[in-house]
């Protein structure tokens, strides 16, 4: 696999019909120049006050902040510009806060999308922060933010498919929201496992259907109207996923249920929402009549 290659369409991405008006934008931002600004790490990932910027630097900032939505991750304030993303994801990140220190770690986030996530990670001061998510509107969402916070992040337009031919191992991995994407999920475990380092611990959450036994559910086309959802498995079917990839000390940090303070629409985000998605009639349903959205937490350490 040429890496290399592949890492350049970060930068020729910019040209394509569709990404040039928000690369656009991110040139314009790039002249509002500020030094060092206020940051609060907190559910609001916030940078700036409002008083930092003129109404015209405002302006060109809120301009931008419209032409990248949907917002699907967040949320954040800029400047006193709050964008409220369709996805409170400062719940699922307060879940896992308990669960890692990074501290001089060198950490991946798998589908970052914009890096809410990474920006909030910042504060535990790990070694090396990347992001990896093939997405090109995630990236310029990142950029975006990322000219106003100035950190040492890297940001791939790769998937988790080219992570074990990556130049750096990973001390801890986080994949949220990504293994019921893929259409071979015991594979992309392992190339997790390939990506870490000898004692390299990962934390994911899926999809997940309740039950004890080791099965898992395969949508037929869709699944809560998404496309591209192949494997929801049970967690004892998780689990053997998790050994068959190579994991050990395999622990489940919760189960959740996802509700609509946690997913919604909002003028930053597209015009559907978790509402749209479930059965009007029976909220445990989803609109195709499978059960509704439930997700698992787990925790896994790379068997030496
Ligand atoms: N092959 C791939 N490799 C890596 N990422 C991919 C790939 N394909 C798509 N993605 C990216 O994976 C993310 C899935 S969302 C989770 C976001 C965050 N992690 C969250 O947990 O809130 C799903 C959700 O909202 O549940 C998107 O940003 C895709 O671009």
């Amino acid at each position: 696999m040429n890496l290399e290659e592949l890492q350049k369409k970060k930068y020729e991405c910019r040209t394509w019909k569709n990404v040039q008006p928000w690369y656009d934008e991110i040139l314009k931002i790039s002249n509002i120049k500020k030094g060092e600004l206020f940051i609060d790490y907190g559910d609001w990932f916030t940078i700036g006050k409002r008083e930092d910027l003129t109404q015209e630097e405002f302006d060109i900032l809120e301009n931008a902040a419209k032409k990248l939505i949907p917002w699907r991750k967040g949320p954040f304030n800029l400047f006193g510009l709050e964008i409220d993303s369709e996805w409170q994801s400062n719940i699922k990140y307060n879940l896992i806060r308990p669960h890692f220190n990074l501290k001089d770690k060198v950490v991946a986030d798998i589908g970052c999308n914009n890096g809410y996530y990474m920006f909030r990670m910042l504060e535990d001061k790990p070694k090396r922060l990347i992001g990896f998510d093939p997405s090109p509107l995630t990236l310029h969402q990142f950029e975006f933010v990322n000219h106003f916070v100035k950190s040492d992040i890297t940001y791939e337009m790769l998937g988790v498919e080219h992570l074990e031919y990556y130049n750096h191992s990973f001390d801890f991995i986080f994949m949220l929201g990504v293994l019921y994407h893929r259409a071979d999920p015991v594979g992309t475990l392992k190339s997790l496992a390939r990506g870490l380092n000898s004692k390299g611990e990962i934390l994911i959450d899926t999809f997940m259907i309740d039950g004890d036994q080791e099965i898992c559910l395969t949508p037929n086309k869709r699944y809560s109207k998404i496309p591209n959802i192949y494997f929801i498995p049970t967690i004892p079917a998780l689990k053997n996923w998790l050994v068959r990839a190579g994991f050990e000390n395999i622990e489940v940090i919760a189960t959740t249920t996802t509700t609509s303070e946690e997913q919604r629409k909002t003028k930053w985000s597209f015009d559907q929402s978790l509402e749209d998605f479930l059965d009007p009639n029976d909220p445990t349903k989803t609109v195709e009549g499978y059960p509704a959205p439930k997700r698992v937490y787990m925790k896994a350490r790379k068997i030496q």
